[in-house]
């Protein structure tokens, strides 16, 4: 996969040398490159930002330096690439987008700053991108750079090899619509506290069991609203011991 991400901050970007994104990079399963709005100006003030049409607080960014980086990323694309904007009007990002955008070829992210992007840019961008606006919350933040670490963390983490165990994706949370179970590991006791029994058994059945019940009752506890979504709950799911 293909990933361009072009901000106005790139050094914001630099955890995703770390860790095993950094170490998918360097494998060859990321080709994830990091693009500086500033180099699409032609001002000696490499002018990314100027007031708003209609007046209002702050500044906007302009649509040239974003169209000409747009445009070049757009070349240099097999094929359409996703153009993923991040905005608080934005659809939610969910997991479910994750897997679906985990399947594309080439993303291409759009950090915006200050109150947003002119609106020219995405439908000019239309043209040669499917154009997504995508929301990691709702609460405010100041540009788009820490929610596309979060969604290429996500996105990235499910493509074949970046995690070195695939297994572990399959019981997440959000993955099928219920929690994570609770894990423990050594020592046995601390604190005055034990792991549970059932988990020193050996017996994987009664393991498995204990576990599936423990996502049903933290789901029911801490999101309620999973268990009600079409989606996530099957009958079974449904018959919750308390
Ligand atoms: N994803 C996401 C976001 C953002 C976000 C993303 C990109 C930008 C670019 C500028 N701003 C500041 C800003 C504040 C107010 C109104 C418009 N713009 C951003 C905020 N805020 N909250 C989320 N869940």
């Amino acid at each position: 996969m293909r990933l361009d991400v072009v901000s106005i901050f790139p050094d914001y970007l630099a955890p995703l040398d770390l860790s095993l994104i950094g170490k998918a990079r360097r494998d060859g399963l990321l080709d994830l490159r990091v693009h500086d709005l500033r180099d699409f100006t032609h001002d000696r003030h490499r002018t990314v930002d100027d007031t708003p049409y209609g007046g209002g607080a702050g500044m906007v960014m302009k649509p040239e330096p974003w169209g000409e980086a747009l445009d070049q990323l757009a070349n240099a694309a097999d094929s359409r690439p996703v153009l993923i904007v991040p905005g608080p009007g934005g659809t939610p990002f969910s997991q479910a987008m994750a897997r679906e955008l985990a399947d594309e070829s080439h993303l291409v992210f759009a950090c915006g700053r200050y109150e947003g992007i002119d609106e020219r840019v995405y439908e000019h961008a239309r043209k040669r991108y499917d154009v997504r606006v995508v929301s990691l919350g709702d609460y405010v933040l100041n540009g788009g750079e820490v929610a596309v670490l979060a969604i290429v963390e996500a996105v990235a983490r499910l493509l074949p090899g970046v995690i070195g165990n695939a297994a572990s994706l399959v019981e997440e949370s959000h993955e099928d619509g219920l929690l994570e179970y609770p894990v423990y590991t050594k020592p046995e006791h601390w604190q005055g506290l034990s792991v549970p029994t059932v988990l020193l058994s050996g017996d994987h059945g009664k393991i498995a069991a204990w576990r599936h019940e423990q996502r049903l009752q933290r789901t029911a506890e801490r999101r309620p609203d999973l268990l009600s979504a079409p989606a996530a709950a099957s009958p079974e799911q449904l018959q919750i011991s308390v």
